[in-house]
């Protein structure tokens, strides 16, 4: 099967994505807002901000200008940071209109939106024509744009509560070294992706204080346990807490260098300012904004997730990490479930 395919969004994941599309037998157009990026990519096929040492196909065209992204396009991949989706799927929708195609929606963002809480397929939900918010699937799991450039093992999730995007997700995404299951959960596979990001600034940031395996393996694990406490709390599906999605990206995200939120929560434990780290990290750093996000919501939910609270204190009040986490230590003793 081969379609054209337009991908938004050339940073380290949309790129890597792009690359293995084309891969995959497809026809590919990568847009950024970047110009400079796509010359780069076009003439070079190289994106060296973004990932160091990868050389993209040759056949994977980029561009700046929407419209000749999208021409043709029978299927669209959103991989913008989230805070970016609701701009960019605006203007997709006049492009789209203008062109009269209505291909399926695809995003692999990980985030929740600031101040209206939503997530990144509500979001294109209420920005993109209405006929195509049926298809709209998220892909999502433990997969770091690095290991997917080395063609290592990948498996990630389609969720949509459309069985035939899903399955059509899956089709265009699955070769030999990236498998995919289907999922239609949305709300759950969404929720942990975002809020995974959380903990994994809080894993960082243990390493940094020079904390063992012990310790970030319990904040994986009730990290977990209060994600999913939120989930439940929209309807979310159990089990979804405990696949691809969930516990298999809280282990990515929350153990590996690759994992921008872990670096931040790094440097953060070793004493650098909030505003040094992002200044310094030059990439989306997503869980910065979604502690904010999550923090609001579960209170607004009445669902009690003490770790998303002390790192919303460390992040955004100033606490003193190591006060932070005896404060943690020190709750009352409690029954695990
Ligand atoms: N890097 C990874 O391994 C993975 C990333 N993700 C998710 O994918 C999303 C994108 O992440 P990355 O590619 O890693 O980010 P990145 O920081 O590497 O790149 C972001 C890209 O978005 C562009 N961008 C930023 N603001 C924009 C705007 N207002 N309008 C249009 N374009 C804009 C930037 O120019 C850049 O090309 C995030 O939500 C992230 O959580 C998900 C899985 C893996
Ligand atoms: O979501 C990811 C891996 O699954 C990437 O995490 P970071 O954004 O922390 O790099």
């Amino acid at each position: 099967m081969s379609e054209k395919i337009a991908v938004l969004g050339a940073g380290s994941w949309g790129s890597i994505l792009a690359n293995l599309l084309d891969e995959n037998g497809n026809e590919v157009s990568l847009w950024s807002y970047n110009p400079k990026q796509v010359k780069e990519l076009n003439e070079k096929h190289t994106n060296t901000h973004y990932m160091k040492d990868f050389t993209y196909s040759e056949t994977l065209i980029a561009y700046s200008d929407l419209k000749q992204a999208l021409t043709g396009a029978t299927t669209v991949l959103f991989v913008v940071p989230t805070k970016a989706v609701r701009s960019v799927a605006g203007d997709v929708k006049k492009v789209l209109e203008e062109l009269q195609t209505k291909p399926q929606i695809i995003h692999a963002s990980k985030g929740i939106e600031q101040g209206t809480y939503k997530r990144v397929s509500e979001i294109l939900a209420e920005e993109i024509p209405a006929e195509l918010r049926k298809s709209i699937t998220v892909l999502s799991g433990p997969s770091h744009a690095e290991d997917v450039a080395k063609r290592d093992i990948t498996l990630v999730t389609a969720a949509s509560t459309d069985a035939d995007a899903a399955k059509h997700v899956q089709q265009l995404f699955m070769n030999r070294y990236f498998r995919v299951y289907t999922n239609s959960d949305v709300i759950g596979v969404e929720i942990a992706a975002a809020l995974k990001n959380i903990i994994a600034l809080g894993t960082g940031a243990l390493n940094g204080l020079g904390y063992g395996d012990n310790a970030k393996a319990a904040l994986m694990t009730r990290g977990l346990a209060e994600i999913s406490r939120l989930g439940a709390s929209f309807g979310a599906n159990p089990q979804t807490f405990t696949g691809l999605a969930g516990v298999g990206d809280i282990i990515v995200t929350g153990t590996s260098e690759n994992s921008r939120n872990y670096r931040a929560g790094d440097e953060l434990g070793k004493g650098q300012s909030l505003q040094e780290v992002i200044d310094t990290m030059g990439m989306v750093i997503e869980g910065v904004a979604t502690t904010k996000a999550a923090y609001e919501l579960a209170k607004q939910r009445g669902v009690e997730m003490p770790i998303t609270g002390a790192i919303y204190q460390v992040l955004y009040e100033g606490k003193d990490i190591r006060t932070a986490i005896s404060d943690l230590m020190m709750r009352e003793g409690r029954s695990e479930f």
